[in-house]
């Protein structure tokens, strides 16, 4: 179909053409028979890189050339095991990365799936979420301010609709949308009676028929995919990465050294010298390291979205760890969205409400709690009608759960409508303007017994304005209205203005003056529990937490202070943002934790300000003008349940619950995610100082290899591959939630790190030196070879345990948390046993099946070093201590 010129045509004659109805839509026949012959809506997979060409990318690495390079040297000396051990060990780490960075992408795509697309179609008469994919031609879409269009549409039905049409004519300005039809030769960009695939709707809302899906929509002729795919590098990988080169330079340049040195001092031979170096070469590669930090990342992804926040960033998790400031929003994430009116106040009367949701059972109560009839009070009853006409919600019985379908304030008004004693009308709309959070109200034109007026529900403040008030009068709403604030409800006021007969379409400048006010209702939003311990553990970690509402500033206020936000009567309006400079935001942003009656710029603003004074900071948003201010945030954070397609677009990170304790907890995650990968290069790298130290020691001495090339890298992989993995599955070390976030600019390897890592080094390497030129001087090399080989290993074991805690060992909970830790090292004792003792095995590594005995070397090194650096981390706190209080 995709030669056909749908605008060319009436949206009747695309209606008769498509076999579909705009009234009712398609039925579950027609569609299931649409499914199979046009197929899924969707675009082809993007040219899959083969795997073959995944695995030999692997090689692709500079450490990886220098293994090589080794092979080819042994090869040409002849040492042929050793060409073949450093060639397997080069395969096996390139299938260890092939795995793991499938296993990653694996992760994002299952996360990439939990935020397909959804669209509102009409079917079967009904409206429905469906997965976009679903979509066939023929079907009715309805479209909303904020949606991403799920296929291409010609419209036949539109409000102030405004498209963002980039992704196709790369033009960033909204496009004004209109349903007649066009002619033949109008250009793609305008075509303004149709929407596309992949574009995004900016403001207004929209009904238009499905005429093409998949592959034949426009853009699935440019063939662009809708979702690109994220790299899988991160800034910290990346910043490995550099150090991974860095790392080789410095190798290579000591090789040399080392040879030269070597040939003049000793004058060795040169084939046996070139062995030596190769082996130091091949002893200070960390070859698994790259492997193991993406796993890390991977599974804390994967953790963080069972806990309800999905990353769609990988790089992210590390920005998280080090967020000092979370913005939110209050409806919905610091509150249920749970409303209940509880009162009503009209020109003249009180009422409250009983019940509680939105089960539509209760009573409306006068000052006296006698039950009123409301067909004798005139400003409640039409207050009643104007909140349940001017209203998109709708309330359902699911099991025997009253629920609501659409904006839960909206929801709550038709539940005071049903709890009346008479039946209250719905009124057709004739025209209206929708809900916008920079405007904060709704209002509908109506017709009622040959009177045209229209209906307005919204803030308060708004229509008090509107209505232009006399100062008494200004003065007896306004204590209405602080009344209920101040309790932390949210308050809605509800007016109407008749307007001359003529009147058929309503903008904002119709409804400025001359509103009549029909009375205010008193909503309550009770607090989430949860949040008031999440914003505790906030507040503890040196997190600073900022409400940004469009509420009211007294309920705001109330709510912000019953949740432990602020214990102080400070708020700022969005209005006096407008009216300060950027310094004076900046000053302000850092003294006020309430913004209320806020506007998107003002979100954009404080964000700005926040980011000028050196925060990183997490922001939450839904609409579709929250956009700016996400993408702006180091963490955007959108709704997963009431944000629009937008929002999640803009954001790094989608909360499924829409929880505030949710982005709370994945703070932390980020936090040990970051912790662990520091770990894990903390542990590793003394393996590789250790082999080096004693490579070169012995070239200098002029003694014999302590190790050989293979017995080297199989104590790199085992150290690496298996007791690193461990460190993965660390849990969040007690008291890391109670210290100040980490500097964004900290680098991954502190001085004290370095300094650690060449400690440990000498450490393991010195006691093996003692050992073999002191304890056990005179014994023949393959005794030297495998005792050395198990001091290493066990050094390596023991050091697991030194660097799982940052400060000191205890034997807490957390100490036994970590099966994994303990799984690997049994592990390994068990694979030291195979290659000492399974003659197959200790002949390929050249190991002697020692007597038992001898295993108390391995033991005591290790043991000694887990001693030795347990004082060194006890003496370098204190000083450090010191040194801080000093300051
Ligand atoms: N459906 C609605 N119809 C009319 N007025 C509304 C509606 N929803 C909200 N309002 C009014 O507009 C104000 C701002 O609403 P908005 O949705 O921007 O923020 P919010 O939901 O109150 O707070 P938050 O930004 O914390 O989620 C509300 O305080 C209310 O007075
Ligand atoms: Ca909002």
């Amino acid at each position: 179909m995709a030669d056909k010129k749908w605008f060319t045509l009436s949206h009747e004659e695309v209606e008769r053409e498509l076999e579909t109805s705009k009234q009712t839509g398609l039925n579950s026949e027609a569609v299931d028979k649409r499914k199979e012959e046009y197929g899924l809506n969707k675009l082809p997979e993007d040219e899959q890189t083969p795997e073959w060409v995944k695995f030999l990318k692997q090689f692709n690495d500079i450490l990886i050339y220098i293994l090589l390079a080794a092979a080819v040297v042994t090869f040409f000396l002849g040492q042929y095991i050793d060409t073949a051990v450093i060639l397997l060990v080069a395969v096996v780490n390139g299938v260890i990365g092939y795995v793991q960075e499938s296993k990653a992408e694996k992760a994002l795509e299952g996360i990439k799936n939990m935020l397909s697309l959804e669209a509102m179609v009409l079917r079967g008469e009904q409206k429905a979420e469906v997965d976009s994919i679903e979509i066939v031609p023929g079907d009715i879409v309805i479209l909303n301010s904020g949606d991403k269009v799920p296929a291409d549409l010609r419209l036949f039905e539109e409000h102030k609709l405004k498209v963002e049409e980039s992704p196709l004519t790369g033009e960033s300005t909204s496009v004004e949308k209109q349903t007649d039809k066009l002619d033949e030769d109008t250009p793609l960009g305008d075509r303004t009676n149709m929407v596309f695939s992949g574009t995004t709707v900016s403001s207004g809302k929209a009904r238009g028929i499905v005429v093409e899906t998949g592959e034949s929509t426009e853009i699935g002729q440019i063939n662009r995919s809708m979702n690109e795919v994220e790299e899988i590098k991160t800034p910290l990988l990346k910043q490995t990465d550099k150090f991974g080169k860095t790392i080789s330079v410095v190798i290579l340049v000591l090789a040399v050294l080392l040879f030269i040195a070597g040939l003049l001092i000793h004058d060795y031979e040169w084939g046996e010298l070139l062995l030596s170096v190769i082996s130091l070469t091949v002893a200070s590669i960390p070859e698994g390291l790259p492997a193991i930090l993406t796993i890390i990342l991977a599974l804390g992804v994967q953790s963080m979205a069972d806990k309800h926040a999905i990353m769609r960033t990988l790089p992210s998790v590390e920005t998280l760890g080090a967020v000092t400031v979370i913005c939110s929003d209050k409806t919905g994430t610091l509150t249920k969205n749970e409303m209940t009116v509880q009162s009503v106040v009209t020109r003249e009367k009180a009422y409250t409400v009983t019940g509680l949701g939105y089960e539509p059972e209760g009573k409306i109560l006068d000052e006296k709690e006698k039950a009123v009839d409301v067909a004798e009070e005139n400003d409640l009853k039409e207050l009643l009608t104007a909140a349940k006409t001017v209203n998109e919600a709708d309330i359902y019985k699911k099991g025997d759960q009253w629920e609501v379908s659409g904006d839960p304030t909206e929801g709550c008004l038709i539940t005071l409508a049903e709890k009346s004693n008479v039946d209250i009308e719905t009124l057709a709309i004739q025209s209206k303007i929708p809900f916008d959070s920079e405007y904060k109200y709704m209002a509908g034109l109506v017709e009622e017994s040959n009177l045209k007026k229209i209906y307005i529900k919204g803030a308060p403040d708004r229509l008090f304005d509107m209505a232009g008030l006399g100062s008494e009068e200004r003065a007896y709403w306004e204590e209405k209205m602080s009344e209920r604030s101040k309790k932390g409800e949210r308050v809605l006021a509800v007016g109407l203005k008749e307007v001359s007969e003529a009147t058929d379409r309503i903008g904002h400048d119709d409804v400025q003056s001359g509103i009549t006010l029909l009375g205010l209702t008193g909503i309550i939003d009770p607090p989430r529990e949860e949040v008031i311990e999440a914003i505790k553990v906030c507040k503890e970690a040196g997190i600073q937490v900022k409400m940004i509402t469009g509420d009211h500033k007294e309920t705001a206020l109330a709510i912000a202070r019953e949740l432990g936000i602020t214990d102080q009567d400070k708020v700022t309006e969005g209005r006096e943002l407008d009216e300060l400079s950027e310094e004076e935001i900046r000053s302000l942003v850092e003294e006020v934790d309430v913004f209320a009656r806020t506007s998107p710029q003002n979100k954009l603003q404080l964000v700005g300000a926040l980011q000028n004074n050196g925060h990183v900071s997490a922001m939450t948003g839904d609409g579709v003008n929250d956009a700016p201010a996400l993408k702006r945030a180091d963490i955007g954070v959108a709704m997963g349940i009431k944000g629009t397609e937008v929002a999640k677009e803009a954001s790094e990170m989608v909360l499924a619950d829409d929880d505030f304790s949710t982005i709370v907890n994945a703070v932390r995650e980020g936090r040990r995610v970051y912790d662990n990968l520091k770990k894990t290069i903390l542990f590793i790298l003394p393996t590789n100082g250790a082999e080096a130290l004693l490579v070169m020691a012995a070239l200098m001495l002029g003694i014999e290899m302590p190790l050989t090339p293979v017995q080297i890298l199989y104590v790199n992989m085992i150290t690496a591959v298996t007791i690193a993995l461990a460190l993965a599955f660390e849990p969040l070390e007690k008291g890391t939630m109670s210290k100040p976030p980490r500097d964004p600019d900290e680098r991954l390897l502190s001085p004290y790190y370095v300094f650690r890592i060449i400690f440990v080094s000498v450490l393991i390497g010195g006691a093996i030196m003692w050992i073999n030129q002191g304890l056990l001087a005179g014994y023949d090399s393959q005794h030297l070879n495998t005792i050395t080989l198990h001091s290493l290993v066990f050094a390596q074991l023991f050091h697991l345990f030194n660097v799982r805690n940052e400060r000191h060992f205890s034997l807490n909970d957390q100490f036994f948390d970590n099966k994994a830790a303990f799984l690997v090292s049994g592990l390994l004792i068990v694979f030291q046993l195979l290659v000492t003792y399974v003659p197959f095995l200790s002949n390929a590594l050249g190991l002697y099946p020692i007597e038992l005995n001898y295993w108390v070397y391995p033991v005591l090194v290790g043991l000694g070093v887990f001693v030795i650096v347990e004082i060194e981390k006890f003496i370098t706190h204190k000083v450090l201590k010191k040194i801080k209080v000093r300051e």
